[in-house]
Formats: C-alpha cells, structure tokens, sequence
C-alpha cells in the first residue's frame, strides 16, 4: 500500500498516473501532455540477461572493446573492472548458485532461468537491505505484475515447473518454493521485454516492472525503445492530458486474426482496439499491398530511406528485396487510393500508414 503511494507520487512527478480499469486491470494515464518524439518515462531494468550470440558485457550491456569472463562460473562477460565491480554484490550469489548444479544441469540453463535466479538473488539483496530500494526498483513492483497462470495450457505449466525445480536447487532459499518459482516464470512470460538494439535485433530479455503497467494497443500512441539496457517510452504521436498510454506487444506488420491470435496465446486477452474492430479490412487491404510475396516470403516492403524522394525505396524487412515506391505503386496501382481511404476514414490510419509508408 505505502509503495503503491510512493509510486504514485514518483509517476506524479513525470505527468503520469496509474488508474485500474477492467478487463485490464492497471493502466497509465498521462496527466499532461507529451509531444512526438518526448520521452514520457525511463526505466532500468529490476533484472535482465544478455542473450545475443556476441558476448555483451553483462551490467552495461556493451560489446565494443575487449570483454572477459568471471573466472569463476566461465558464462558472464564483463567489459572492465568497473562494471565487474557494480555488479558484484548479485553476480556473487549468481556465480553459487550456478556452481552449485552439476555440469549436465548446467547445460540446462536457459535465459529464462538465468532471469528468475536473478530476480530471487535481488529479492533476497533488498530484503537484507544490502542492496537499497526505490519507489520504482523493488520486489513488490514484480509481485504486482499480472500472471496469467490459470489461463496457461498445462504443457506450458510443466515446463515451467521443470525450470522452476533448477531455479530452486540453485538458490537454496528457505522462502523459495516451486509454486512462487512457477507464479514468476508465468509473470516473465506477460510481462518480460526483449531488449533490442537500434536495428532491432536482439540483446536481451529484461524486467522493468513500471513499463510493465503499460497496456497493448494495435495503434499504439507510444513506443518503447532501449539505450543499451535502459528502457525509453516516447510518445509517437501527440499523448494529450487523460490519454492512457499504449505501446504494441506485437509485430504489427500482420494481419488483425494473426495479431488476435498472438495476444491470445502470449497475453491471454482480445485487443479491441479501433485497429482490430472498426477499421480491421481497411488495415488489412493496406498491409497485403505491401506485403512482399517473393517466393513464400512474407515479409513487408518498409522505407529504405530516411526522407521521401520520387524514386523512393522500399525493401522487405524479411528478404531484402528492393524495389522503388513508384515502381511498386505503378505495378500495383493500389496503395495511393487505400491511403487515402485510410487517411480520409480516421485519423489514426494515418499512424499505421506513418509506419509501413
Ligand atoms: C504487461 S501487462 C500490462 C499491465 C496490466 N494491465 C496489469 O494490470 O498489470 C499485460 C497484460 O495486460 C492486459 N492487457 C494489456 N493490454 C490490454 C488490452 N488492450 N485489452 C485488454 N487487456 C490488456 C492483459 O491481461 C495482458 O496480459
């Protein structure tokens, strides 16, 4: 309760509040007005994981430079002493319990678990006050996070609980058992981001517990983006005073039942959002005249260039074919009188169109 206080006085101060309306249950409101491009919020992460094929140093998430790795459990790479030393009060704990299972279950270890041995390790840092807590880096943040375990299919639910029996041998905490192991491997799934660098690829998983009371929206009014590790929310387009804030969980270069069909499985919920509802054929005729159809790919022609000229180019973000916009629109003679339908039918189309145009 005190914490929820403080977080709500921290969200104050940024122009944000946080209100729980059903069937979402908590959602963030902005309480002033942000332009395109503002930051609305930054975020450290409570715990993330590299988990890219190139070592990254495991506390600032770089890989330039020379990295070395612990000596002592051979798996986490550190870019210098500096960061070595940051990250020494929760890789030491880390490093034993990753000792402590035989060779054959260390194989076993994947970045899920890595991520829950070190949400228990912060956990237990904080309750001993050795490490401090704020109003927006504390357990309760992730306690309040939505699980989602009765929705899950029994298959997922099993693997979880063979992940969370490693995550328990390699504690050993008291407090630890396999059902709260479990509860948290169900609230990584709904609520842990991918990290990803400036050309999207990816770097990591993390848990940022405040923009994780952001809801899902097909036209989003904002956009989470990362600096290294730490999570960025910009508005894209102008968030007014009273708006909820709204970012996309999912790629939204596909069709309405495929985005239907990946928040039902990943997030257990039926987006009803003007994307999905009203304006769902439209949306539709607009992403399969760009869509790439080579062969089978089924990727999705996206400006190749920063800035519109005539002779424009586009090229799919799956095979990298390019072709130019003229091109295409001669050839297809479909795109211009579908934006401008979009554009003319609602406002925010023209967000969608912002993003495939
Ligand atoms: C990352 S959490 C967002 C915060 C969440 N509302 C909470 O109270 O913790 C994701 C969950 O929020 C809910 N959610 C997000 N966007 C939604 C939407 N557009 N409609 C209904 N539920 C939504 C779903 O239950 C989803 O699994």
């Amino acid at each position: 309760m005190e914490d929820d206080v403080e977080l709500q006085r921290f969200l104050e101060a940024e122009g944000l509040t946080i209100k729980t309306i059903l069937p979402k249950r908590r959602c963030l409101f902005a309480t002033r007005d942000f332009i395109p491009g503002e930051v609305i919020m930054r975020e450290e992460p409570y715990v993330c994981i590299p988990t890219s094929s190139n070592p990254l140093c495991q506390q600032c998430f770089k890989s330039d430079g020379a990295l070395s790795k612990c000596a002592s459990c051979n798996i986490v790479w550190y870019c210098g002493v500096e960061c070595q030393r940051l990250d020494w009060k929760l890789h030491k704990l880390e490093c034993r319990a990753i000792s402590r299972l035989e060779k054959k279950w260390q194989e076993l270890v994947t970045p899920e678990i890595r991520l829950l041995v070190k949400l228990f390790i912060r956990r237990k840092l904080q309750r001993d006050k050795v490490i401090p807590t704020t109003p927006i880096d504390n357990f309760n943040l992730v306690e309040a996070m939505i699980d989602h375990q009765y929705k899950m299919e029994m298959k997922k639910l099993v693997a979880y609980a063979m992940k969370a029996e490693i995550v328990t041998r390699m504690l050993q905490q008291p407090d630890l058992d396999l059902d709260k192991a479990v509860n948290n491997f169900c609230k990584v799934s709904c609520n842990a981001n991918a990290i990803v660098d400036i050309a999207m690829e990816p770097l990591g998983i993390g848990l940022y517990p405040v923009m994780s009371i952001i809801n899902h929206s097909c036209l989003p009014n904002a956009i989470l983006v990362f600096e290294g590790k730490l999570a960025v929310l910009r508005a894209l387009v102008p968030v007014e005073k009273g708006d909820e804030v709204l970012i996309s969980y999912i790629d939204l270069g596909r069709t309405t039942r495929h985005r239907q069909h990946d928040l039902n499985a990943k997030y257990h919920f039926t987006c009803t959002c003007p994307h999905c509802c009203k304006f769902a054929e439209i949306n539709d005729q607009i992403l399969d005249a760009l869509r790439c159809k080579r062969g089978k790919c089924d990727g999705f022609f996206v400006n190749k260039d920063r800035f519109y000229s005539h002779d424009q180019k586009l090229e799919c973000n799956k095979c990298g074919l390019v072709k130019t916009l003229e091109a295409e629109r001669r050839a297809k003679g479909k795109i211009d009188p579908l934006c401008d339908k979009g554009k003319s039918e609602f406002f925010s189309g023209s967000i969608l169109l912002h993003f495939v145009l």
